[in-house]
């Protein structure tokens, strides 16, 4: 399976970041909490390189807490500043502009050091579709500046958004597609929505879904669909499933499909618990 973007959507989403890089301070990076690295452009350290970044773990009331936990620990140790955060009910981002402010210190101070007058921190948001940047600009906004004028390169004018007294948020977030440079990539996409189904085909994200729940919340597994056992062969596992559930078609055969999509259904609609499908650690050793 290789899924590629159109190259030249690729291309001019990165033309346009760049642009609109120039006139930012901090780089907010936002993450699906879930699957840290496989919901991040993998090329995003080159295209905001020598920009202080804060790395958003979002829809972390979606993600296994102690997993959260280990992965800021793990972009610490790679020297960016994180928080975890949810930004549909805005815990976590209250902390936001603090830690922009913190990242920026540095270049205020060469700024009042040349004698220039400090200004508010300028910040912009960067991430792949559907990881929650609307949400959380919105969750941001107090209240919107007056327009700025058009600034060097920039041909359209641009809107900021003011976050408290220190910080201007540009009201347009940077999308950066993610890229499928395994499969495991795309199916964590699809697992967690961020791809839609039609995509890749839901029975083999089911199937993913399934033995990623087998190998790392069993007892989960065990208690949703009431099954004693984990059978270890993965088509008996769908046939234990759903046959407790009574996806029975004509003839007795298991109504696969059925079973799919509930797994699917179920897992991203939370009723298997908070879950993540990325492990830090194995990640760690990778790199
Ligand atoms: N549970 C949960 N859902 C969230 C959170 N943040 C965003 N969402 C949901 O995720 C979905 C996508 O959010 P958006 O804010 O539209 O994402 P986006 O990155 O702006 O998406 P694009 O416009 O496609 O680039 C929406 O259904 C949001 O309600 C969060 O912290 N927790």
């Amino acid at each position: 399976m290789t899924i590629q973007w159109f190259p030249g959507h690729m291309a001019k989403a990165r033309r346009e970041v760049t642009e609109q890089l120039k006139m930012i301070d901090v780089v907010i990076e936002l993450v699906d909490a879930r699957i840290p690295l496989s919901s991040r452009n993998p090329m995003i350290d080159k295209i905001v390189e020598h920009k202080p970044r804060l790395i958003l773990l979002n829809k972390a009331d979606l993600s296994d807490e102690h997993l959260t936990k280990e992965w800021k620990k793990y972009f610490e140790q790679l020297g960016h500043a994180v928080l975890i955060i949810n930004s549909q009910n805005g815990k976590g981002t209250e902390k936001i502009q603090q830690v922009c402010q913190q990242l920026a210190s540095p270049m205020i101070e060469k700024m009042k050091a040349k004698g220039m007058k400090p200004r508010a921190i300028r910040a912009m948001i960067l991430g792949i579709p559907n990881v929650g940047k609307s949400t959380l600009i919105n969750r941001l906004a107090s209240k919107r500046t007056a327009q700025v004028g058009d600034r060097p390169g920039i041909t359209k004018r641009q809107q900021w958004i003011k976050v408290g007294k220190q910080l201007e948020l540009l009201d347009t977030p940077g999308i950066l597609w993610p890229k499928f440079e395994d499969k495991e990539t795309g199916f964590r996409l699809a697992v967690t929505g961020a791809i839609k189904d039609e995509i890749l085909d839901f029975q083999d994200v089911a199937l993913f879904a399934l033995t990623y729940l087998k190998q790392y919340y069993p007892n989960r597994l065990k208690e949703r669909y009431k099954l004693t056992e984990l059978a270890d062969d993965n088509v008996e596992l769908f046939d234990q499933i759903g046959k407790n559930r009574g996806f029975i078609m004509s003839g007795g055969y298991i109504d696969y499909d059925k079973v799919a999509e509930t797994i699917l259904r179920e897992l991203r609609s939370g009723l298997l618990g908070r879950l993540s499908f990325e492990i830090p650690e194995k990640n760690l050793k990778q790199t």
